[in-house]
């Protein structure tokens, strides 16, 4: 643990209050809903804003005590927001130009390698004005690493992106750390782009630190938001264990005696993979199902059952049920009705149907 912050702000009504340590390498991820704080943490992470009396410590290095204050520039740390804020007037090539002439330390990656990650070298002699919205973020990020960052923020860099393009941008962030180890903090409010990047989570709401830990812990635990939302689900770890070359799958192994398939992916035997598996994806049976299409049928242990009474204190129909697998868990989303009519109870052995398994990581396993 090498970021120590200590930070408490008002801001009129608004109050963050924030003791904690986060980890120096990886992608953390700053999640909760609008207005719980998230930018207003990273603004002072950043030297942006200070938060008076608090305390920002990284790798030993103070950047704020009750004697210093570093300005952001002091810092060392890498900056990418919501909007890319390039210079408007020079072409992609003078963008990174730019910030390779500022750079905050000499090791690091040089214009070439960092066009090569983000896949910009063909842009280089466009004009910026001229780019789409994804073009302009992955420009972004490229003039970020390019100043040599020792810590790289990022506030919703997906933002404003549609699907397509979103999907692209993980995929680059994603491979990022194949290149270069920079530690980076990561704002989002999605978490379907929380559960593909980031390894270590921190929950906020209404500036309060609420949880904080291993993504795969965090994503199942029904006593937090993530559980009641939309894209709510549980991340897990597997190995892959072999493929069925004839049918384009892949087998999967959980840390049980169970297996799941997947569509065929190219990683090697043994590595060690991330998987999503949304609530809404899956359905529970109380025997296991022998004429089904679905592939994927998990013998597992109901948990808990959650979510009869929604935030605004009417029935839900849906709730939520948490299903044991070994030492994991997954999140299923079914109506009320089910629940009664199966007469689902914590304890009851039950099957879960999986309709669609995303791999999320190949690399950056959280244990
Ligand atoms: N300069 C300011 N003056 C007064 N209130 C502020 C200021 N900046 C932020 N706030 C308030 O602080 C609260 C937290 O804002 P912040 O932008 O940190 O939240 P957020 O989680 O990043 O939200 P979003 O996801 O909508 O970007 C909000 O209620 C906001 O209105």
């Amino acid at each position: 643990m090498s970021l120590l912050l200590s930070l408490h702000l008002q801001r009129g009504d608004f109050r963050l209050d924030i003791d904690t340590a986060l980890p120096s390498t990886g992608i953390t991820a700053i999640c909760g809903p609008s207005g719980s704080g998230k930018t207003s943490l990273l603004r002072c992470i950043a030297g942006l804003d200070r938060a008076p009396d608090g305390m920002v410590q990284f790798l030993g290095s103070d950047w704020q005590s009750q004697a210093l204050f570093l300005q952001c520039e002091k810092r060392g740390v890498g900056l990418v927001f919501q909007d890319a804020q390039l210079f408007p007037h020079l072409s992609v090539a003078a963008n990174l130009g730019y910030a390779e002439k500022r750079q905050f330390r000499s090791i690091g990656p040089n214009v070439e390698e960092v066009c090569n990650w983000l896949q910009i070298t063909a842009l280089l002699n466009r004009d910026v004005n001229k780019l789409s919205g994804g073009e302009r973020k992955r420009v972004a990020i490229a003039r970020a690493l390019l100043r040599h960052p020792q810590l790289l923020l990022m506030d919703e860099p997906l933002s404003g992106l549609h699907d397509a393009a979103r999907d692209e941008m993980m995929d680059v962030l994603q491979s990022l750390p194949q290149h270069l180890s920079l530690p980076i903090i990561y704002v989002s409010h999605s978490f379907h782009e929380v559960s593909r990047l980031a390894d270590h989570v921190v929950l906020l709401d209404n500036g309060q630190l609420i949880a904080e830990g291993d993504l795969v812990e965090l994503s199942s635990r029904l006593d937090l938001p993530l559980s009641r939302q939309q894209d709510a689900g549980a991340v897990l770890n597997a190995t892959l264990l072999g493929h069925d070359h004839e049918y384009q799958l892949s087998t999967l192994q959980l840390n049980t005696d169970q297996q799941l398939s997947i569509n065929q992916i190219s990683a090697a035997l043994g590595q060690q993979l991330r998987l999503f598996v949304a609530a809404r994806d899956i359905s529970i049976s109380l025997e296991a199902p022998t004429q089904s299409s679905i592939l994927n049928s998990l013998k597992c242990t109901i948990d808990t059952i959650d979510g009869d009474i929604a935030r605004n204190k009417a029935m839900n129909p849906q709730v939520t049920v948490r299903l044991s697998v070994g030492d994991q868990y997954l999140l299923a989303r079914i109506t009320r009705k089910s629940r009664d009519r199966l007469n689902l109870h914590a304890g009851q052995q039950v099957f879960a149907q999986i309709k669609t398994v995303a791999l999320v990581n190949e690399t950056g396993v959280a244990s």
